[in-house]
């Protein structure tokens, strides 16, 4: 049903890069942080200003993770290593002050505003995979390390086609650990009141789709719309089949 194996009965999916275009904007959003501060340090130090790649950085240390394990793994992938800071810390911290919190609020307000100003946008394809999915009467979740998942969700008027949702919110206040740990997708079946074995990943990140191989999922769908080789990356780190969007699903299971 809906190109996926007979015994599937749920279906969660990944926010950003899966059912809206936000991937590419959170990766600009650290892009822009990321360099304020490498730049800053450059100056500093007086070693060379090497800028965050949009690519491969973003990929390999950042994608599909909760926000500051994001700022954490890429600046550890720079042997820089800072204090965790509190939550409230300001996103404009002095460079000596910096901490991964306040770089983390810094890239916050970042996407806020590029969110504010540039709107979000529905993979048609997605939206239709989702309608065709609550008619087959799937159970739906989606499972985002984004902790601004619901108000995506609300201005795209996604929220009424998926029945839970697992979000960077609810991994900070349940203490649930990020992808690539399976936990937020467990939730997910959990929440749904499925086995994991019975339901399927739908993945865009690296770290998605290796959470989706340590849980044990009936399938786990790496979503490509990069090219450049990023199809076989998803396959490497565990999806079992790759789509460019949803809508070849719907082709494939006619
Ligand atoms: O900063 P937010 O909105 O809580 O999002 C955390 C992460 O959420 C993931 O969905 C994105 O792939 C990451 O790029 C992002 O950093």
């Amino acid at each position: 049903m809906l190109g996926l194996p007979d015994h599937v009965t749920a279906l969660l999916f990944d926010l950003d890069g899966v059912l809206t275009n936000t991937a590419a904007v959170h990766d600009a959003a650290w892009k822009a942080t990321f360099d304020v501060f490498l730049r800053a340090r450059a100056e500093r130090t007086g070693e060379a200003f090497r800028p965050f790649d949009a690519d491969a950085d973003y990929a390999t240390f950042v994608d599909g993770k909760p926000r500051e394990d994001g700022v954490r793994d890429f600046l550890a992938s720079r042997e820089i290593h800072l204090p965790d800071g509190s939550p409230d810390d300001p996103a404009d911290q002095p460079y000596e002050e910096t901490t991964v919190a306040g770089l983390g609020n810094r890239k916050n307000a970042d996407l806020l505003r590029r969110i504010a100003s540039d709107g979000v946008e529905v993979y048609e394809g997605s939206r239709r995979y989702l309608r065709a999915a609550r008619e087959a009467g799937l159970r739906r979740a989606v499972v985002s390390s984004s902790a601004n998942t619901r108000q995506v969700l609300e201005v795209t008027h996604l929220a009424d086609l998926v029945e839970e949702r697992v979000d960077g919110v609810t991994l900070r206040e349940k203490g649930i650990e990020g992808k690539p740990a399976p936990d937020s997708f467990l939730e997910g079946a959990r929440v749904l009141g499925v086995d994991p074995a019975r339901a399927v990943v739908f993945e865009d990140a690296l770290s998605g789709v290796a959470a989706g191989r340590a849980g044990g999922f009936g399938a786990v769908v790496g979503v490509d719309r990069l090219g450049h080789g990023h199809g076989d990356a998803l396959r490497e780190h565990g999806a079992t089949v790759v789509v460019t969007d949803l809508a070849d699903l719907l082709e494939q299971g006619r």
